[in-house]
C-alpha cells in the first residue's frame, strides 16, 4: 500500500485594506547587498568629480555644507576630506540626507546612461501590478533620494514601473524615516488618513513610527537581509509579498 503525502496547505495571506501601500526599498522590495554592493560601488569613485563639478548646483553645495556640519570639519574642508567621510558614512550604511542627494544625482545619471539598473525580489512586481491594477494606489518611502527612487523604478528587470507609482518620498520630502511626524506628513501629501495607509518596510524603527503615526504596517522579515527575525514589536510580519493581499477599501 502506498500512503501519500498530503500536499503542504497554502497559508492563508494577511489582508490588508488600505487605498495606499507605501513601500520602503532596501530589505523590502529590493536586497540590501544589491544597494550596498552595486550601486555603492557606482557611487564610491565619482563622489570628488560629482561634488566639484555640480558646486554651482544647489542641491550639491547644500549637501557639502552638511556634511561639513554633521562631521564637524572646518569650513574650508577640501572635496577629499568630504569625500573621506562619505566613504566611512558608506561603509557604516549611514542613511545620512547629503550623502543620500549627492549618491541620487549620481545614480540618476547611471540609470540614464543604462550603466545601473534596480532590483527587485522576485515575489514584488507581480504583486505590485496586481495590487495597481486593483485600485490601490502605490508610493515609495524611502532614505535614498526622489532624484534615485524615479529611475530606480523607471529602470526595473520587468521594464518601467513608474507608471505604478503616484508618489515618491525621501527624507528631504518627509522627514526622518523613524519619526511619526514624517509620516503624517506623507499622509497629509496624499490626502489618505492615516488608518487608510500601510507601509511595508523591514526596519524596526520605521515601524514604531509609522505605528504611532497610525498607519497600518507590515514588517518584512526577509533570510538574508540585515533585519531579518528582528524585533518588530506588534506589526504582523512575512517574509514575502506573496505572504500579503492588499484590498482597497
Ligand atoms: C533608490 S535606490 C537607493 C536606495 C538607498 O540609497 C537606500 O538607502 C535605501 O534605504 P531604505 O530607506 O529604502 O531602506
Ligand atoms: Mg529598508
Amino acid at each position: 500500500m502506498t500512503i501519500e503525502n498530503p500536499p503542504a496547505p497554502t497559508p492563508d495571506p494577511l489582508m490588508v485594506t488600505a487605498r495606499c501601500l507605501v513601500v520602503d526599498l532596501e530589505g523590502t522590495t529590493s536586497a540590501a547587498g544589491f544597494i550596498l554592493g552595486d550601486l555603492y560601488d557606482y557611487a564610491r569613485p565619482r563622489l570628488a568629480a560629482w561634488i566639484d563639478e555640480h558646486a554651482d548646483d544647489a542641491a550639491i553645495a547644500e549637501a557639502r555644507e552638511q556634511v561639513i556640519r554633521d562631521a564637524s570639519l572646518p569650513a574650508d574642508a577640501t572635496t577629499d576630506a568630504v569625500v573621506a567621510v562619505l566613504h566611512e558614512w558608506m561603509e557604516q550604511d549611514v542613511k545620512a540626507t547629503p550623502l543620500k542627494t549627492i549618491q541620487g544625482q549620481i545614480w540618476a545619471e547611471g540609470f540614464a546612461r543604462d550603466e545601473i539598473s534596480s532590483h527587485f525580489f522576485d515575489d514584488v512586481i507581480p504583486k505590485l501590478r496586481d495590487w495597481h491594477e486593483h485600485g490601490v494606489a502605490l508610493a515609495v518611502f524611502s532614505s535614498g533620494s526622489v532624484a534615485s527612487q524615479v529611475p530606480w523604478f523607471r529602470h526595473s528587470p520587468d521594464g518601467d514601473l513608474t507608471p505604478l507609482i503616484t508618489d515618491y518620498f525621501d527624507t528631504i520630502k518627509a522627514g526622518p524615516k523613524k519619526e511619526a511626524a514624517s509620516y503624517d506628513a506623507i499622509a497629509s501629501a496624499l490626502g489618505i488618513p492615516a488608518e487608510e495607509l500601510v507601509f511595508f518596510t523591514d526596519n524596526p524603527g520605521e515601524i514604531a513610527a509609522a505605528l504611532e503615526a497610525g498607519w497600518q504596517v507590515v514588517a518584512f522579515s526577509r533570510e538574508g537581509e540585515p533585519f531579518f527575525e528582528a524585533d518588530f514589536g506588534t506589526a504582523s510580519v512575512v517574509t514575502s509579498f506573496a505572504d500579503v493581499e492588499v484590498v482597497a477599501p
